[in-house]
């Protein structure tokens, strides 16, 4: 099993071959180890050989030092805990075998603890926090039992279908059965006088929101979180990092609903400064004291069947250093990222990157003809005919800007191009994870930047950071093999 990690902060410690700095302010931090610590790998399925204890105030257990007894699949996994028709809806989805994320944290999440789940892109995270929430709620009540939060629309609605797909009927279900949970999708650009209606007349099950919209509701009293069991926030260090969003979460966390009275899962394929998060976590009552962090392969940020590639140009040359790449690698299904137009140049009446890219590659290449662009400036209903275009069809080339570099699943991209380098190393970690989103597939997925000779030192940063490295490419070589 790959090295992969579990932070229980609890009253008492165990440290197993890793470093930690202790979080001073978890609770008894002064306790030696207590029997506690097999009741609790007991709970989790974990064995623990030849560990010393030591003073620290959370457990800290290396999973590469732990011996899972793996439950064979998902089903296996979820019974006893998610009612019999969202497992037979997860069996006709094909869902069979557990993903790494998936295997580790169910039986944490099942024990009803507070979880940090920090795991890469594309591992089943969604699904994780899904199942969790249907082990949690059922329709008997009217009243909003679990709200799930996302920070764009577009994530919103592929998290919303499939929490329907979930709760939808399976198909040898007879009529007899109960009534299934309700979704609904409170995002941004939606009609919100609709759902206000919704919402007071029969409230959903589950709501899945954007987080300004959600508020709105909230602020207004259309509804309360009063009856609220699971609360779900998706892409959290993207919402902590938007002043915006950050602040309406702390309200949502602390004002609206108390933690004592739901169990809070906070997800991300990246939680820089986790320990920091952790004790934010605690200490801003975001989330009960003994909250898990559940962090799967932390020695390895990025998927290992990833090829990182940089193509080093002048600036002045890389429309046609992407029109050859492209020409030349002939990519199946690829997103092309490019940074959002800056306010300065909005204000020059410039024509924005994206759409000169998508001018260019089109009158240069007839095999681009048809080329959907996702970008904050368009309005929500083009946003969403250039998604569903795309899933539609297994040959693509979007492009984006990183709107759609959280959480945004389109499985079949095997190419992602970085037109402009990305702002940090998390912003490359989120835009090369739109690619290699089938979990047990081998098959290598193609990073490309282009970039000037003076951002070099830049993309040697993020490979410090993130642990890869780029194969160098230059366009001499490429006009060689065109
Ligand atoms: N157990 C499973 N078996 C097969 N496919 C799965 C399983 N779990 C999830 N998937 C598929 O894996 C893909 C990625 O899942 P998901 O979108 O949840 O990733 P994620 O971890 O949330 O990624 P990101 O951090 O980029 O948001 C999806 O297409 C999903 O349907």
């Amino acid at each position: 099993m790959a090295a992969s990690h579990l932070l229980l902060p609890l009253p008492f410690s165990v440290s197993m071959n890793t470093k930690f700095s202790p979080v001073s302010s978890f609770p008894n931090p002064n306790r030696r180890f207590n029997p506690k610590i097999s009741f609790l790998t007991n709970q989790l399925g974990i064995s623990l050989p030849n560990f010393r204890t030591k003073t620290t105030s959370c457990l800290n257990l290396t999973l590469a030092n732990a011996q899972f007894r793996t439950p064979a699949t998902l089903r296996e996994l979820c019974q006893g805990h998610v009612p019999e028709p969202v497992l037979c809806r997860m069996d006709e989805y094909g869902f069979v075998t557990p993903t790494e994320v998936q295997q580790q944290a169910l039986p944490v999440l099942f024990t009803g603890r507070d979880c940090v789940l920090h795991a890469q892109t594309g591992s089943g995270k969604t699904l994780t926090y899904l199942l969790l929430v249907y082990s949690i709620i059922n329709a008997q009540r009217s009243a909003v039992r679990a709200l799930i939060v996302v920070p764009t629309r577009e994530l919103g609605m592929q998290v919303t279908k499939i929490a329907r797909m979930l709760a939808a009927k399976p198909a040898d279900f007879g009529p007899e059965q109960q009534k299934s949970c309700t979704v609904m999708a409170l995002l941004d650009g939606g009609m919100l006088k609709r759902h206000r209606t919704w919402l007071k007349a029969d409230p959903p099950t589950l709501v899945v929101a954007t987080v300004a919209s959600l508020c709105q509701m909230l602020e207004k009293r259309v509804f309360d979180l009063g009856a609220m069991k699971v609360l779900v926030i998706d892409e959290v260090d993207f919402m902590f990092n938007s002043s915006k969003q950050g602040s309406y979460l702390r309200k949502l966390l602390t004002s609206y609903s108390s933690c004592h009275s739901r169990q809070t899962i906070f997800a991300s394929a990246s939680i820089p400064q986790h320990r920091h998060f952790l004790y934010d976590c605690v200490q801003q009552k975001w989330t009960k004291s003994n909250v898990v962090h559940v962090h799967v392969n932390q020695v390895e940020p990025m998927p290992s069947r990833f090829h990182h590639r940089c193509m080093i140009c002048p600036k002045n040359q890389r429309f046609q250093a992407i029109a050859t790449l492209l020409r030349l690698d002939l990519p199946k299904s690829a997103i092309l990222f490019v940074n959002e137009q800056s306010e300065k140049s909005k204000r020059a009446g410039e024509m924005p990157t994206s759409t000169r890219l998508i001018d260019f590659l089109k009158s240069s290449c007839e095999e681009f003809s048809n080329i959907p662009l996702l970008e904050e400036d368009q309005n929500f209903n083009s946003r969403a005919a250039s998604l569903l275009e795309v899933r539609e069809k297994s040959c693509y080339l979007i492009v984006a800007t990183d709107l759609a570099a959280r959480g945004v699943d389109l499985p079949e991209t095997t190419h992602i191009y970085n037109f402009d380098l990305p702002k940090s190393a998390v912003h490359y970690l989120h835009r090369a994870g739109r690619a290699g989103r089938k979990p047990f597939s081998e098959d290598k997925c193609i990073i490309t930047s282009i970039l000037a000779p003076e951002e070099h030192f830049v993309l040697q940063r993020f490979e410090n950071e993130l642990k890869f490295h780029c194969e160098e490419l230059t366009l001499s070589d490429l006009r060689l093999n065109v």
